[in-house]
């Protein structure tokens, strides 16, 4: 497939500080793509290369197929672009300021305006400077979505916005790309970007930590599991579960009549659930796949791409009594 973006050896230095060590990536035509990281990791300073707001100090980039430096206005009208600090200080309305945008960014189809500020819950009657920050927020979506460019990217695009309106966001993301758009966006909230996101590459330091695809990065992600059981003891509801490929962290809460166990799965759950098959469950609980935690060992503690310690698994002996 055609790539939208490709960046390979990005760096970017202000003064002697390098911010960009080297990053590489593609983003596919028609796909969306995120880009999560931390404060300061180096998300705003790389979409702000792409869009040639600033220069990088080196790499190569391919932007649409053009090299932004030499792209010009044809290029730049053929992305919608919504950045991370918005000031909207103007003494104009919203429709005023986006009947400017469109002068610039080119033609937008007509009731188009107005049928994304009525998505978005947005009047576009007042004055800008007056607006909250969600409100501007939702004008600076507007801008970059109304003329349906052929590349959107968007710099945390959540921010300031109540979930509801996150959600219409949300859609409007896969409407464009069912439209062929594609999406470059950049969160520090790994939870929306996996909702929206095709691939997602993972930056930290100035440095790309991994690029996985959504469901790749789900099927390495850990479960967190609790059930009570009756009929059996505490040190054989662990040891029959410290048995089970993939399960780890046991932890006995309770000991009565019954048990109560914690534990975390990684991988497939078929062997747990045959192993569960063989107790009196009183109570079930098997957690969405928290992909937050398996990111957080994909940054590993020093960030270098190493995993964490994903396997934080005991003898079942010393799971089963230690705890009880
Ligand atoms: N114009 C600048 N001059 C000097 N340093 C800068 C400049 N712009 C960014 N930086 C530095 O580059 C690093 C990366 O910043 P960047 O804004 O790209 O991070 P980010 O991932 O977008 O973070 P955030 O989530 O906080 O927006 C930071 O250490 C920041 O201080």
């Amino acid at each position: 497939m055609e790539s939208a973006i490709t960046v390979e050896g990005l760096r970017k230095s202000f003064g002697s500080r390098e911010v960009l060590h080297g990053i590489d990536f593609q983003v596919q035509a028609g796909s969306v793509f995120g880009v999560i990281g931390p404060n300061g990791a180096g998300k705003t300073t790389t979409m702000r290369c792409l869009l040639d707001i600033i220069r990088p100090s080196a790499g190569t980039l391919r932007v649409l197929g053009q090299d932004p430096r030499h792209g010009g206005p044809g290029l730049r009208r053929r992305i919608g672009y919504l950045p991370g600090e918005l000031t909207l200080e103007a003494r104009v309305t919203g429709r005023r300021l986006l009947d400017h945008y469109e002068a610039v960014s080119g033609p937008v189809s007509p009731g188009r305006i107005d049928e994304l500020a009525e998505r978005l819950n947005l009047d576009l009657d007042r004055h800008t400077r007056k607006l909250s920050k969600g409100n501007k927020q939702k004008l600076g979506l507007i801008q970059a979505f109304m003329h349906e460019p052929e590349l959107l990217v968007l710099d945390e695009p959540t921010s300031g916005l109540d979930p509801l309106v996150q959600q219409e966001f949300l859609a409007m993301v896969q409407e464009a790309r069912d439209r062929g758009q594609t999406v470059f966006l950049s969160s520090h909230v790994l939870s929306e970007v996996q909702q929206a996101a095709d691939e997602v590459a993972i930056l930290r330091d100035g440095r790309i930590v991994t690029v996985a695809t959504v469901d790749a990065l789900r099927e390495s992600a850990v479960r967190h599991l609790r059930f009570t059981a009756s009929g059996i003891t505490a040190d054989d509801a662990g040891a029959l579960l410290g048995r089970v490929p993939g399960v780890g962290g046991v932890e006995v809460l309770t000991a009565g009549d019954g048990v109560e166990l914690t534990a975390v799965l990684e991988g497939s759950i078929g062997p747990l659930v045959q192993a569960l098959s063989r107790l009196e469950l009183t109570d079930l609980v098997l957690e969405e796949p928290d992909l937050e935690e398996s990111v957080l060992r994909l940054y590993g503690n020093n960030g270098n791409g190493r995993r964490g310690n994903g396997s934080r698994r005991r003898e079942p002996q010393e799971e089963g009594s230690s705890h009880a």
